[in-house]
């Protein structure tokens, strides 16, 4: 029987796992710098633990304030008033650009906000909270160099604007496939949109596109200049398809129009702010962990992924927004897990976040296979490595310690 969240109180508490997780001398910085004042360096790259607060909230007081107690309540608050907004970069007006996240209230879409503000920029976040959540942007709200904006790509929007980082569309299957046709409509039309206006203002654009224009891979790693093995009318097409078609439009809109376009192709990523109800492989399976529930293979476990922690993913978007590189560039971590190993891996992390108290009662069980499910997927990243100077920095096993914890307190009531 599956246990409720309750139970989950008989876990450590956050402060107590993030004492062993990185800090910031570790990994110098999330952006790779040297941090010098202690929350953020010159160049606007912030410490691990400052970026910490802002979603594991009750680490620092000023933010817990404003989103409320999450641990050992039953109630959330909320204040328009904040105590203290996160500390952000004084840039100078040059320096200082009005960037546009488009899906900016989704999981990876939150993330970048919070980089791209702490570096002190001005951001507007469009997000039509298909599958993002006001909550993982509160912390800006009021800001005054933040504006949240409720739209839908599919509509065009008029705005002024330096950059547009392009990301709005449900990446989770479970999600692009419950809407197929909505699923097109954002890769088309809402690619063609945001496109439009970067042409207007003479914006440079950054499409948010996916591993999965690879289909079901024949080469293995996957190099950009690989065309990919798509299905077209399977039930991932309308997500492979449109991200394709979304990057047709991209090229296009380039040769014709001169628009300067920037294209990532994003491989597996995780980390806090994953939806709880994502059905991503990394969040079930923690889910599953943490309530004691068997751990459910899609098929026998040997398809492989490689998994990357989203800083890691927030660092390369923005070194390949600032690069001169405008051929697709890949994403990703390039070690790779068949989904057996993840499976047991997800159940020894969570044991250990768990250690003293009691270790999960999980198995693994199979299911059927997914249909069209790729059964192999990692990286090349020499293009990434030479263009951007840009590698993963995340252990798998470090980023799922914090995601663990993460969980906890989201669920935790
Ligand atoms: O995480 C991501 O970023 C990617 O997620 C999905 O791609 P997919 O690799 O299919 O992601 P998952 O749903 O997490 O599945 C990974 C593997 O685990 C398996 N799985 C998933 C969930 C589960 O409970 N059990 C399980 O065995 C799946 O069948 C698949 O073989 C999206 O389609 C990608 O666009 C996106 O980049």
């Amino acid at each position: 029987m599956s246990r409720n969240v309750e139970e989950l109180h008989a876990i450590p508490a956050a402060e107590e796992v993030l004492r062993d997780m990185p800090t910031e001398q570790q990994h110098g910085g999330v952006g790779q710098q040297q941090q010098h004042n202690g929350s953020m360096d010159l160049t606007g790259a912030p410490s691990v633990e400052l970026l910490r607060s802002l979603y594991l909230g009750t680490t620092n007081p000023s933010i817990s304030g404003r989103i409320g107690e999450r641990r050992g309540s039953t109630s959330i608050t909320f204040t328009t008033v904040p105590i203290e907004f996160p500390p952000v970069t004084r840039l100078d007006p040059f320096n200082k650009k009005r960037i546009l996240v488009t899906g900016g209230a989704g999981f990876v879409g939150s993330h970048l906000v919070d980089r791209l503000m702490l570096m002190g920029h001005d951001v507007i976040c469009v997000d039509n909270y298909f599958t993002g959540s006001k909550t993982n942007i509160a912390h800006w709200i009021g800001h005054p160099n933040f504006e949240l904006i409720r739209h839908d790509v599919v509509d065009p929007i008029m705005l002024e604007v330096d950059q547009v980082y392009h990301l709005a569309c449900p990446a989770s299957p479970v999600h692009y496939q419950s809407n197929p046709v909505k699923t097109l409509k954002t890769g088309f039309f809402g690619t063609y949109n945001m496109l439009g206006l970067s042409k207007r203002v003479k914006a440079r654009f950054l499409l948010a596109s996916t591993s999965e224009v690879y289909g079901s891979p024949e080469e293995h790693p996957q190099r950009e200049g690989y065309w990919g093995h798509v299905n077209c009318i399977g039930p991932r097409a309308c997500y492979d398809e449109g991200k394709r078609v979304a990057e047709a439009l991209a090229y296009s809109y380039a040769r014709q129009d001169g628009v300067d376009i920037r294209v990532a192709r994003i491989f597996n990523t995780f980390g806090p702010r994953m939806n709880w109800n994502d059905g991503r492989v990394v969040s079930n399976f923690i889910l599953q962990a943490l309530r004691g529930e068997d751990l459910t293979i899609y098929g026998d476990g040997a398809a492989t992924r490689s998994f990357q922690y989203v800083h890691d993913l927030v660092d390369g978007l923005i070194k390949l927004m600032a690069s001169d590189c405008t051929e697709p560039v890949n994403l990703g971590t390039p070690q790779e897990y068949t989904i057996e190993e993840f499976a047991r891996l997800s159940i020894d992390l969570v044991s250990e976040v768990r250690a003293g108290k009691e270790t999960t009662k999980s198995k693994i069980i199979h299911l059927p296979p997914v249909t069209d499910d790729p059964p192999k997927r990692r990286p090349d990243i020499t293009r990434a490595k030479e263009r951007l100077g840009w590698e993963p920095k995340w252990k798998v096993r470090e980023g799922m310690l914090e995601t663990i914890v993460y969980f906890l307190q989201t669920l935790q009531p």
